[in-house]
């Protein structure tokens, strides 16, 4: 497990990484989220060591930093390689660094992507250099993986071929990869934990999943005056005023992360047990009650509502 206690870095003066606290557990990946300068890069700068922090420690398996340099692997956005480098130089060269490099791994990989180990790197497309370089990462043997948009233009064989092996590698070793993107969609198949940042702080961690298991979201159409066309819809809310009787007897009685009302329908994110959700549900009688299945990336902007975050600005 990485434990990162208070950590802070600062510069010229302003906080790119500010006070946080975050434990990323092993054997699964861990995804760090936000926008366009949040502080993501410097965050798995700091935890590479490629950069000191001014503040707060980095423990690597209870051990210091300084002494981990061999359990981690960091691979930005542009990887540098030697000038006419093929991938199987590119393994040799990391050897001597990750002493757990597995250069027939690597040939093994490549073969099954159609990726030539022999070729100069320089002469892939932007894609197969990205191919080339997670496969020279996970077989470096390392127990972390710090990288950069993981999958980012990978096409999408390729990026399910890479999931997989990254899967393999997270059950079968404990390996650990903290990935730094804008976006929770791609990465929400594959991620067990994320963590939110925003102008160098700490918006939220957790595991998805536990948050996806107490909350729902739900669609009732309810009978109006104005079904029956006896007046126009606006009119028919307004004067019987029943959807929002309805809307402010059901936040009285539910635990509602949101609500919206559109023509005769009501949407609404609950938290807690869908059995007794749906159950206060039905005493409001509705013609049509449905669940409506929520994405990951959906429970977590609701989760940042809740906080008093507008999504919009932390995420794309
Ligand atoms: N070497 C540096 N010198 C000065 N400021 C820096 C440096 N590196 C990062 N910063 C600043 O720190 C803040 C966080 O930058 P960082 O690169 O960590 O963001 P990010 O979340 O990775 O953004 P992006 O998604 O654009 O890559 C930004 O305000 C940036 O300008």
């Amino acid at each position: 497990m990485i434990s990162v206690r208070e950590l802070t870095k600062t510069f010229d003066g302003k906080p790119a990484v500010d006070h946080i606290f975050l434990d990323i557990p092993e054997g699964m990946m861990f995804g760090l989220l936000g926008t366009n300068g949040a502080g993501k890069t410097t965050m798995l700068r700091l935890l590479s060591g490629i950069l000191e922090p001014d503040f707060g420690e980095i423990l690597v398996d209870d051990e210091s930093l300084s002494v981990s340099a061999e359990k981690i692997f960091y691979l930005p956005d542009t990887p540098y390689y030697f000038p006419n480098a093929t991938m199987e130089q590119m393994a040799k060269f990391y050897q001597r660094q990750y002493p757990g490099m597995d250069a027939e791994g690597v040939t093994y990989m490549a073969e099954s992507l159609n990726l030539d180990v022999r070729q100069p790197i320089r002469t892939f497309s932007k894609g197969m250099k990205r191919q080339a370089f997670l496969i020279l990462a996970l077989c470096a043997g390392t127990k972390y993986l710090l990288c950069d948009e993981v999958f980012d233009g990978l096409d999408p064989i390729a990026a399910e071929v890479m999931k997989n092996l990254f899967r393999q590698e997270m059950k079968e070793r404990k390996f650990t990869v903290v990935v730094a993107s804008h976006r929770l969609q791609e990465l929400e198949d594959i991620c067990g934990n994320i963590a939110i940042l925003h102008k160098g702080g700490l918006v939220t961690a957790g595991d998805m999943r536990v948050q996806a298991e107490n909350m729902w979201k739900f669609q009732c159409a309810f009978h109006t005056n104005a079904d029956k066309g006896e007046i126009t819809e606006e009119e028919g809310w307004s004067s019987c005023g029943k959807l929002q009787d309805i809307m402010d007897r059901l936040e009285n009685t539910l635990d509602i992360v949101r609500i919206h009302s559109e023509g005769s329908f009501i949407t609404l994110t609950v938290r807690g047990d869908k059995e007794e959700i749906r159950a206060k549900l039905k005493e409001e009688h509705p013609a049509v009650l449905n669940e409506i299945p929520m994405s990951l990336e959906e429970i977590f902007i609701a989760e940042m509502e809740v906080k008093g975050y507008d999504i919009r600005k932390v995420l794309h």
